[in-house]
């Protein structure tokens, strides 16, 4: 952990080669935030010492073969890790410096912001796609994180997200509908916007020319039709201006043309200095507001996803040592790690 000037903590996850979570990393990573509660600290920011990987979920060598007893602490310290780094008063930030697989999209949506670096890293809970029901606190992290519906689609479909994705406009209409929309309107050159008023006044204007007062209903009717046409663009152009303005004073997150962010990751960053620069940005946001009530608010807003674990902690424990003790799981796990070794030997 370093402290900066400004009393924001960073602290590096620093077990090669990918940060996978065995019992004395998170032991340490607990610790770490016991401290980072303790000093003070203005907010604390996670991030890797991998150039490549945040972090690769739980150590699957925890899982295979386990000792009986280990394998409870090595489970119950991670439900602490959780609890404490959701459930942190501070302020907290990942950047997210590489692959994010399972446990390390974990520690991420645990945080309040992700910056993520752009390239060819991937986040997401695959759990599902291992064959593991994610338990209910980590799918909760994620329903916490981006939008119900994205994130149960998220979760049975075990998708990891590209850093685009994670952070992409999605449409209303889908992908092909994007595209038959062609470019956003409001990019590139335009007519200077009108207010509504604007608008409203032309039309009028419009309904009492001469060519209005003939009092044909097919004349009315072509006048009208003149006018819609040739101010189609503007007409648009306007409501959408006024769509957005609305939304933004409203503090919707909604875009030109009714995209909507997915928001796995909050912002993109060229390299990790930038992305610890952007969460320290973040974290200085909270530099007028009373700590005080900044942290009990978010622990209020945090609470029932908490509670719930608080209160089914032993359940949770015991669903989780019985997974792990079936013949069938210990059988995958040692597929798997074969895999990803093969993987590794490539
Ligand atoms: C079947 C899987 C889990 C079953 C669990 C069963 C019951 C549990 C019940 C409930 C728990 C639910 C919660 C689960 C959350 C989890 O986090 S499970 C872990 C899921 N993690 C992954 O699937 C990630 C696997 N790793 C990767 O995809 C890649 O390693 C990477 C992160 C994308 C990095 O790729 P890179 O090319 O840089 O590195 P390598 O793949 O070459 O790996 C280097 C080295 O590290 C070993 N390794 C990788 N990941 C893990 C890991 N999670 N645990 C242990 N070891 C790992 C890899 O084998 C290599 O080792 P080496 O060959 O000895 O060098």
């Amino acid at each position: 952990m370093a402290v900066d000037n400004d009393g924001i903590a960073v602290v590096t996850l620093q077990r090669p080669p990918v940060n996978s979570l065995n019992l004395d990393l998170l032991q340490a990573m607990n610790n770490t935030f016991d401290d980072v509660a303790k000093n003070k600290s203005k907010g604390m920011i996670l991030t890797s010492a991998s150039p490549t990987v945040f972090s690769a979920g739980l150590d699957i060598m925890e899982m295979y073969k386990p000792d009986p007893k280990r394998l409870e602490t090595f489970w119950v310290t991670l439900q602490d890790m959780w609890l404490k780094l959701f459930g942190a008063s501070f302020p907290t930030a990942a950047a997210i410096n590489g692959h994010a697989p399972a446990g390390g999209c974990l520690i991420a949506t645990s945080c309040e912001y992700r910056v993520m670096l752009s390239g060819k890293f991937t986040i997401g809970l695959n759990e599902t796609a291992l064959g593991i029901v994610p338990p209910t606190w980590i799918q909760d992290s994620l329903r916490h994180t981006i939008p119900t519906r994205q994130a149960e689609i998220a979760l049975t479909t075990g998708k990891m997200f590209t850093v685009d994705e994670a952070l992409k406009w999605r449409t209303n209409r889908g992908a092909e509908g994007a595209a038959r929309l062609g470019p956003p309107v409001l990019e590139g050159p335009q007519m200077p916007p009108r207010s509504p008023d604007q608008i409203l006044n032309k039309t009028l204007k419009m309904c009492l020319s001469p060519k209005m007062a003939l009092d044909t209903g097919i004349i009315k009717l072509n006048a009208l039709n003149e006018y819609l046409v040739t101010e189609r663009t503007t007409i648009v152009d306007n409501a959408i201006t006024f769509g957005i303005k609305k939304c933004n004073d409203m503090d919707i997150n909604i875009q030109k043309r009714g995209r909507r962010k997915v928001g796995l990751i909050d912002e993109t960053a060229a390299d990790k200095a930038e992305a610890i620069e952007k969460c320290k940005k973040f974290i200085k946001r909270f530099d007028k507001i009373p700590s005080l009530a900044r942290g009990m608010t978010k622990q209020i807003f945090r609470q029932e996803v908490l509670q719930k674990l608080l209160t089914n902690r032993q359940a949770d424990t015991k669903q989780f040592l019985d997974l792990v003790n079936q013949p069938k799981i210990q059988q995958s796990l040692e597929l798997y790690l074969a895999m990803l070794k093969q993987k590794s030997q490539k």
